[in-house]
């Protein structure tokens, strides 16, 4: 390792604490395992500040034992520097211990921030929309064929945020892609809410596009389409979900048939896309289309009270107010979601006005 100048030695198991000890000491670099990597790239990948402040979690609670354990070898052996970490004294458990007492207090206030970045979206005209999938089913090289296709939305603001993150400009609406960090077959207990955190973005959208390696074996694919219905299910209903069908470059056209009789069932929304041969981009584009909500535009008037400004409210966190002007009423010009118009409208009859 160290002719090799390696600066991290990634392990597929998972680590004692004396082993990292043991290997850190002969490689001379840092040594992480699977999961310390996963929560690498959760981290890179966490976009909302609830799932920021969930990775932070899952990563302080995994090096508390560790910690703990460190601290007695140190000690015992008087091998301070180890991993890098100095003069590690038992504060360092106590320190650890008070961060996450603050982090799950944080939590608590997250939740509505995220929601307000939704409103802020669609405030500004966008619909969301998310790749979600398995690691290597071609989430990332997909979400690039699209992008490269299309027409990038004059909004910049979002994309420069967030890298995964871009604002196109489709068939005349304005849609944001996000691409996601892909789901993990065997995923630990204690890394789960870490991980459903990085889905936030999903669970904020107005559509899922959820990305299949149609190459693998069916039975492969079922069980994968499976779990992938029911993590989002509990968040998603009434989203609608295209199934993307990747790869297809990979199969003959009999044996995709062949394919499709046995996974069809579970695939709602089907599209058959080869991403690498940018294949299908305009099938999946007309189906993305499709199924964003639609928008419309409405002029109304509200009473000029307190309960009419709430209402005002409400309307700028859910799409554009054209304009406003306040008289004996208050009258507006205002585009949204069509699911919104309606909302508006019911409100009026039920005022009787
Ligand atoms: N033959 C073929 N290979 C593809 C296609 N799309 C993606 N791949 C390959 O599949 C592998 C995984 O692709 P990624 O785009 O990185 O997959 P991902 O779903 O983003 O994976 P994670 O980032 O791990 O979540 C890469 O080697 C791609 O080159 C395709 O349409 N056909």
């Amino acid at each position: 390792m160290r002719m090799k100048r390696a600066s991290k030695v990634i392990f597929y198991n998972r680590l004692s604490t004396i082993q990292l000890f043991n290997i850190s000491e002969i490689c001379g670099c840092q040594i992480i395992d699977k999961f310390q990597l996963i929560l690498e790239i959760f981290a890179k990948r966490a976009t909302t500040r609830r799932s920021k402040l969930q990775v932070e979690l899952a990563r302080l609670r995994y090096e508390v034992p560790r910690a703990r354990a460190i601290v007695s070898l140190v000690k015992k052996e008087e091998r301070a520097g180890f991993m890098g970490l100095g003069d590690y004294e038992d504060a360092y458990e106590q320190d650890l211990k008070k961060r996450i007492s603050r982090i799950e207090n944080e939590l608590e206030s997250a939740e509505k921030d995220d929601e307000s970045l939704r409103a802020f979206r669609h405030r500004k005209g966008f619909s969301l929309v998310s790749f979600a999938g398995y690691t290597n089913a071609g989430k990332s090289t997909l979400f690039n064929a699209i992008v490269d296709e299309s027409v990038e939305a004059q909004d910049k603001l979002f994309t420069t945020l967030v890298p995964t993150t871009r604002a196109l400009d489709l068939g005349g609406r304005k849609a944001l892609l996000t691409d996601t960090v892909g789901f993990i077959e065997e995923l630990p207990h204690w890394l789960v809410d870490a991980f459903k955190s990085t889905l936030d973005e999903i669970f904020l959208s107005d559509l899922i596009l959820l990305v299949v390696d149609v190459s693998e074996k069916p039975e492969t694919i079922l069980q994968k389409l499976s779990t992938s219905h029911d993590t989002l299910w509990d968040r998603i209903q009434g989203v609608p979900v295209i199934t993307v069908l990747n790869k297809t470059d990979l199969l003959e056209a009999s044996e995709l048939e062949a394919a499709m009789e046995e996974i069809g069932y579970m695939a709602p929304n089907p599209v058959f896309v080869s991403a690498k041969e940018k294949l299908g981009m305009k099938e999946l584009k007309a189906e993305i289309i499709k199924h964003l909500p639609a928008w419309s535009s409405y002029s109304f008037t509200l009473p000029n009270s307190e309960k009419g400004m709430s209402v005002l409210s409400w309307l700028y966190d859910e799409g554009i107010v054209h304009r406003v002007d306040y008289g004996e009423r208050i009258s507006v010009d205002y585009e949204a979601r069509t699911e919104i118009i309606n909302r508006i409208k019911a409100l009026e009859l039920n005022q009787g006005e």
